[in-house]
């Protein structure tokens, strides 16, 4: 929590206002911020300064991993996050690559599961990551990339967080995400929910101790109508202390992700917070 609200103030008291082109919206912004989430100790990064829809940015962490492409599939599993982008981009309602409603296009979990190779066919990025570390194997290009220039014309956002790596030391897993561009108030609040409980599932399903999540966020920002509420609501209240996540011990692979789990195999503890925020966001 300490590591968010001091992004947070630092963005305020250092951040260039920039112009940004695609939402129309003047953005406060720094350059560079690391996170650390000690998942080994699952210290669950939850905002404790407003209510954190946690559940929701988990569904949308299932949803990547199952490789969804479709805003209906991530509202199936309790996330209502791909909406706008889907439905209420202009850019993307007039693209010819849109399939109709709720088409998200080849973004994300897309890429993470069925990247296109130019000769025909596709890869599992993640599928061969899990049967590696599976077998206790760290090649050292143990990475899940949603970041593909060929196709970002065929997707209505490109990723934001668009890299993880993962590392093998002896039995304990880390991982390392990397993030391009982050609405801090909105996005990041999920964000950080979405790298702890990566790596906790990915150790899991492969038989590992989760140890540390680093977490690198380049382009950091608050949207103009954003900022009042961050400013003088969110960043004057008391934060409380970490929450735990726990996850049901059933889930063993990568098929279990894939086909019946669902938010209700999560839960979190101790998890006191101030009342909800509700920020605006930008398409
Ligand atoms: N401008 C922008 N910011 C983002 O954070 C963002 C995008 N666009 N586009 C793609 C995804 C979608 N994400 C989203 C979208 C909506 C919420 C949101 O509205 N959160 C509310 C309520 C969530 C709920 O009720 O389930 C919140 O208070 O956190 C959060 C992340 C993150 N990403
Ligand atoms: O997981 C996510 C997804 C998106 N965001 C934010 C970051 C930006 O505010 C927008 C994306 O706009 P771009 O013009 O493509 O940078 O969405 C996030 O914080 N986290």
């Amino acid at each position: 929590m300490k590591q968010y609200l001091e992004l947070c103030n630092r963005i305020i008291d250092e951040g260039t206002w920039i112009e940004n082109e695609r939402t129309g919206k003047r953005c406060l912004t720094v350059i560079n911020a690391d996170l650390v989430y000690n998942v080994e100790k699952n210290e669950f990064p939850l905002i404790t300064t407003r209510k954190s829809f946690w559940k929701a940015a988990i569904a949308e962490m299932l949803g990547y991993i199952r490789g969804f492409d479709n805003a209906a599939d991530f509202r199936k599993l309790g996330a209502k996050t791909w909406d706008a982008n889907a439905n209420e981009n202009l850019a993307w309602l007039n693209n010819p690559h849109r399939k109709g409603e709720d088409d998200m296009g080849r973004v994300y979990g897309v890429q993470g599961r069925a990247w296109s190779k130019p000769d025909g066919g596709s890869i599992d990025q993640l599928k061969k990551i899990v049967d590696n570390l599976k077998k206790g194997v760290d090649d050292r290009g143990e990475i899940l990339s949603f970041y593909n220039p060929g196709e970002f014309h065929m997707g209505c956002l490109r990723p934001c967080m668009h890299t993880h790596n993962f590392s093998l030391l002896g039995d304990t897993l880390y991982l390392n995400s990397f993030q391009r561009s982050c609405d801090v108030p909105l996005g990041l609040n999920f964000n950080q929910v979405q790298v702890f409980t990566l790596l906790v599932l990915i150790a899991q399903i492969t038989g590992k101790k989760p140890g540390q999540a680093y977490h690198k966020i380049v382009n950091a920002h608050i949207y103009e109508d954003q900022l009042d509420l961050m400013r003088d609501v969110q960043l004057k209240r008391e934060p409380f202390g970490p929450a735990s996540l726990s996850i049901n011990p059933d889930i063993k692979s990568l098929e279990d992700l894939e086909t019946w789990v669902t938010m209700d195999d999560f839960e979190v503890s101790n998890y006191q917070h101030h009342d909800a925020i509700k920020y605006p966001f930008s398409v």
